[in-house]
């Protein structure tokens, strides 16, 4: 598509988002009674509710021509044809490739006959014979490690597995593990991220070195937080195993086998993955090892069979159908119509806690960015930013600024309709709560309201006065409701897909790369020269730096 035909398509709906009355929500209630039908969706097991946005008659099919202008289905099926989508990095986006189940084939190339998509097509067929191959030693792995005949160094069965890993080698498997380990699982998982070695040192005394099986996950095995913190749990191995023995206990995730050879690590225990998957697309690939160690292999396979479903979806539902993209439409329209700068994730489900960390990657370092994929400045504003924290937990805590500060922050409740506990009345409570937060957005309470309640409960009206308008709510916020009958392997699958599918959708519709995230590069670098400043040496640090420096060494001194 031209690019202006895809700037008329924007105009269009950012014209749309300047109409007075753009916001509003309940009105739309009204105009239509069957709203809450008509704006749901369902994909599989996922129930997409979107009545509660202000996506009106007219808004819609701007956002649908908006997505058929900036070749958003084009650009879907060259990222499932393996082009190279990726383009500052010459490089396919392939992560679907990692849930196609033996036997089946990959995604056929992009439409219509090019260079690019033979291209494609020989990448994808490489990627997806990489992925099953490791698949299948990883399953055969995982097999000798639950039925002992891959042991600890002194003959012990392992029971603890720690991944080792930072950003997408944590996030992902870190958030899954979290959502449906149970006691009954065959190993305990243990996630270390951050290099400050708090974090190591509140890990290790719940492990047993004769029993703990580290996996090194590094899509490049040059990370330095994760090479500190595998240096530091070797070390903790060799005192207690000798060195020879700890390297026994190591394996490595990683596009980069010549780093994990040079770690030591024996072949056989290397799990590569191609690096056509983005590090936060990656935890259906050998990173997500500890889960299936954790959580046995039948999980993690119906894991990858959940976000197939999706992948299956997004493919083939048309545009008016198509949860991932109505998803991204939903954020074009709140970021680019109305002038929303962030949007909230609250699963009402504790097993999802680690689900906002995982989004906020996803997301954030897919679409935080400045330039189009050709390079030019960005015209309009891309990625917002998510935060979230579980429900009812975020409601005392930031749910405040979200019913009344002057700019509106869209939600997503992510509510799972079945617990797996027996207490029917905390489940009953939990998600009363939820559906009561995005019923008060939407609805809100006006000041003649709060006035006739305050009198009506016998306040005096100096009282009144002095507080009414702190207790009005303006209502008309935008929320969406998304339903999942239970939290299982295979509907997580599916919900983690919905979102890295809506990334790809909004990739498309900003015209922006959504594969690379260059915007970390420059922090990796300044941090050499910080680190060796704080070493003692002149690294030639700028002065804001220099003082900080100055600060710390003085209280380090006074120890
Ligand atoms: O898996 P690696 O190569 O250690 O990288 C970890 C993370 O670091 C990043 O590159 C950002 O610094 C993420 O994209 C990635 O998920």
């Amino acid at each position: 598509m031209p690019r202006s035909d895809v700037e008329a398509a924007w105009a269009a709906v950012e014209a749309l988002g300047r109409r007075p009355g753009a916001a509003a929500i309940r009105s739309l209630f009204t105009a239509d009674p069957d709203r809450p039908a008509r704006m749901t969706r369902q994909a599989g097991d996922v129930l997409l509710d979107l009545s509660r946005t202000a996506i009106g008659p007219e808004v819609l099919p701007a956002l649908l021509a908006l997505a058929r202008a900036a070749g958003v289905e084009r650009f879907r099926d060259a990222m499932a044809g393996g082009e190279a989508v990726n383009v500052t990095e010459g490089r396919g986006a392939l992560h679907m490739s990692l849930r196609i189940p033996d036997g089946a084939p990959p995604y056929p190339p992009g439409r219509g006959h090019s260079e690019a998509s033979d291209a494609g097509a020989n990448q994808s067929g490489t990627a997806l014979t990489q992925a099953q191959q490791t698949r299948a030693r990883m399953r055969a792995f995982t097999a000798e490690v639950h039925e002992g005949r891959f042991l600890g160094a002194t003959g012990e069965r392992f029971t603890d597995v720690v991944n080792i890993g930072i950003g997408g080698s944590d996030l992902g498997p870190a958030m899954v593990a979290r959502a449906l380990w149970t006691p009954g699982a065959p190993m305990r998982a243990h996630y270390l991220a951050n290099v400050d070695a708090h974090a190591w040192e509140a890990i290790r005394p719940q492990l047993d070195p004769k029993r703990t099986l580290v996996l090194i996950a590094s899509k490049t095995f040059t990370t330095q937080e994760t090479m500190t913190n595998a240096a530091l749990v070797r070390g903790w191995l060799a005192e207690a195993l000798g060195d020879g023995a700890a390297a026994g206990h190591f394996a490595a995730l990683s596009t980069n086998l010549k780093g994990a050879a040079e770690f030591g690590i024996p072949e056989a225990r290397v799990f590569g993955f191609s690096d056509t998957v983005g590090g936060r697309f990656s935890l259906w690939s050998s990173i997500g090892l500890s889960l299936a160690l954790a959580l046995g292999w039948p999980a993690f396979e119906r894991l990858l069979a959940g976000g197939r479903a999706m992948d299956e979806h997004f493919l083939a539902a048309p545009l008016e159908d198509n949860l991932p993209l109505l998803l991204a439409l939903t954020e074009a329209w709140h970021v680019n119509g109305l002038g929303y700068p962030s949007r909230a994730v609250l699963p009402y489900d504790e097993r999802l806690a680690r689900f906002p960390a995982h989004l906020q990657q996803l997301e954030m370092e897919s679409l935080g960015k400045g330039v189009h994929a050709d390079g030019s400045r960005l015209s309009r504003r891309s990625g917002p930013v998510v935060f979230g924290e579980p429900g009812t937990n975020a409601q005392h805590s930031f749910m405040q600024l979200i019913h009344q500060s002057p700019v509106p922050v869209p939600v997503d409740f992510v509510l799972v309709a079945r617990a797996d506990h027996s207490n029917p009345d905390s489940h009953r409570k939990l998600l009363a709560n939820g559906l009561a937060q995005a019923e008060a957005l939407l609805v809100g309470k006006d000041e003649t309201t709060v006035r006739q309640e305050m009198a009506a409960s016998g306040a005096a009206p100096g009282s009144i006065d002095l507080v009414a308008s702190h207790r009005v709510f303006s209502g008309d916020r935008p929320s969406t409701v998304i339903l999942v009958p239970r939290l299982d392997a295979f509907t997580l699958g599916q919900l983690v897909a919905l979102y890295e599918h809506k990334v790809a959708c909004l990739g498309a519709l900003w015209g922006i790369n959504p594969f690379d995230q260059w915007g970390v590069e420059l922090g990796k670098v300044v941090a050499g020269h910080v680190g060796a400043r704080l070493e003692g040496r002149s690294a030639g640090v700028h002065a804001a730096t220099e003082a900080s420096v100055a600060a710390i060494m003085r209280l380090q001194g006074e120890r």
